[in-house]
């Protein structure tokens, strides 16, 4: 199983540690194909920004399912969930905000999940992979 995590990068960074959990916790079904996205101390390689997109959009092709964290509002995860959606992969995404996008939790192909504590979103993460 291969897994596509998007999380924010360049909208924000205050949630990384959340996303190095959730990364840990996804390993246990498959390889989580962008595990940089949890590093705390990421730096941005020296690769231009096509490199990024076309390495990210690679690995979404070939990924079997998508997770994000949204309750950072970010314009390359947004942009991540559209191209999924169209290449109809399993997608499902996760806010502890009250609300998130409309283009996003309005879309039927994408299931959307309020979580309030990293324990609620292992216990949502268990039952999606659960029932794959
Ligand atoms: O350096 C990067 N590496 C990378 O993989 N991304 C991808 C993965 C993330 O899910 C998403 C984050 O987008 P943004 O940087 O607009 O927050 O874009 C984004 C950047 C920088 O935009």
């Amino acid at each position: 199983m291969k897994i596509y995590f998007s999380g924010a990068i360049r909208g924000g960074r205050e949630d990384a540690e959340l996303y190095a959990e959730i990364i840990t916790h996804l390993q246990q079904y498959g390889d989580v194909l962008t595990e940089h996205i949890g590093q705390m101390d990421l730096q941005e390689k020296m690769i231009t920004d096509k490199e990024i997109h076309d390495q990210d959009l690679n690995w979404l092709i070939e990924s079997d399912i998508i997770i994000a964290e949204v309750t950072v509002p970010s314009l390359g995860v947004g942009y991540e969930l559209g191209r999924g959606v169209e290449m109809k992969k399993p997608t499902f995404c996760f806010h502890r905000s009250e609300k998130t996008s409309a283009m996003v939790s309005g879309c039927p192909d994408i299931k959307t999940f309020k979580y309030n504590s990293l324990l609620d979103l292992k216990v949502f993460l268990d039952e999606i992979f659960q029932k794959l």
